[in-house]
């Protein structure tokens, strides 16, 4: 990685988000606050497996608050190798690990192909984030240990997850959809201790995770809007509808600017 990057976020900015921040008695599920940021026609980035910047500098600098306010943060794998994401906080004034959120990846069938480069463990290595929890189906674990290849680069990449104080964590997956349900996953973070959650992205874990019953899980919604629209083919935020289902809406709306972007906060309503 290139020059440490410093963010400044206006302690002013701070009182019109704490409704939606994880309370300080949280309850016994994990709080999980869904945040992203997306174009004006509903587009996370330009294409699958391409980072798209749209959060400018000051909503960029509250990404960063939110990721010190939280004890985990979740992408799925595909956000994982599109990315090569960081997840750690970049905020001005950050002195010690504990403020920085534990990375969780979804990655059921292990597809990362991660190496000591990646940028989450770098910065692991480093003291600057901590180590990343990668989620993997409980199945696939007992199927792979049929072939030899990938018993080595898997135990490879264990190898350098644990160097920095990372791990798998087996969890059940859905046998109909291939996917881990949201309960099991707020279930392993709640064992792992880890009390409140925001969920990044991409495209697929959040449009899961606005579906009924799944979005009776999220707390909060904070959504960054950058006047931009990135045009047909992107990633995009747009769940499932059932029909005859009654639409899904937020309650307790807030619109924030911050810089030329707004920021949409909301809880979802409860069915
Ligand atoms: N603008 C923003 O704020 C953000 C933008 N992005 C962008 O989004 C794009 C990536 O999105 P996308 O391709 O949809 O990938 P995702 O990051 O949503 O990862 C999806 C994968 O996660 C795994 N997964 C496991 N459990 C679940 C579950 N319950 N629900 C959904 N997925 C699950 C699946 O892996 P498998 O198929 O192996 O089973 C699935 O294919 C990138 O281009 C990235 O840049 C990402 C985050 C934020
Ligand atoms: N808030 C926000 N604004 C954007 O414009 C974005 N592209 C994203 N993407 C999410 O942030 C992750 C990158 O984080 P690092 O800067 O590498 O720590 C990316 O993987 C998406 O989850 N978010």
């Amino acid at each position: 990685m290139s020059r440490k990057e410093t963010l400044t976020f206006p302690p002013t900015s701070i009182p019109p988000l704490t409704p939606y921040l994880p309370p300080l008695n949280k309850p016994k599920k994990p709080w999980v606050t869904l945040t992203y940021a997306t174009s004006l026609d509903a587009s996370l980035s330009l294409a699958p497996g391409v980072r798209t910047t749209l959060s400018g500098p000051h909503s960029k600098a509250m990404t960063h608050y939110l990721r010190t306010q939280h004890a985990a943060i979740l992408v799925g794998v595909g956000t994982a190798m599109a990315d090569d994401p960081a997840l750690n906080s970049r905020l001005e004034g950050i002195i010690s690990l504990d403020q920085q959120p534990r990375p969780i990846i979804l990655d059921p069938r292990g597809r990362w192909a991660f190496t000591a480069e990646n940028k989450v463990f770098q910065l692991a290595a480093r003291g600057e984030g901590k180590a990343p929890f990668i989620l993997v189906s409980r199945e696939e674990e007992e199927e792979e240990e049929e072939e030899e290849a990938s018993i080595t680069t898997q135990q490879e990449q264990e190898k350098i997850l644990q160097s920095v104080g990372g791990k798998y964590i087996p969890v059940e997956i859905c046998s109909e959809t291939r996917r881990f349900r949201w309960r099991d996953v707020l279930k392993a973070l709640a064992e792992e201790e880890l009390d409140s959650v925001m969920v990044e992205g991409g495209g697929e874990v959040i449009n899961s995770l606005l579906v009924e019953p799944e979005n009776q899980l999220v707390d909060s919604v904070i959504v960054t809007i950058a006047p931009t629209w990135l045009g047909q083919g992107g990633v995009v935020v747009s769940p499932t509808r059932k029909e005859n289902a009654p639409q899904l809406k937020l309650r307790e709306v807030s619109w924030q600017p911050h810089g030329e972007d707004v920021v949409l906060c909301g809880k979802i309503s409860r069915t």
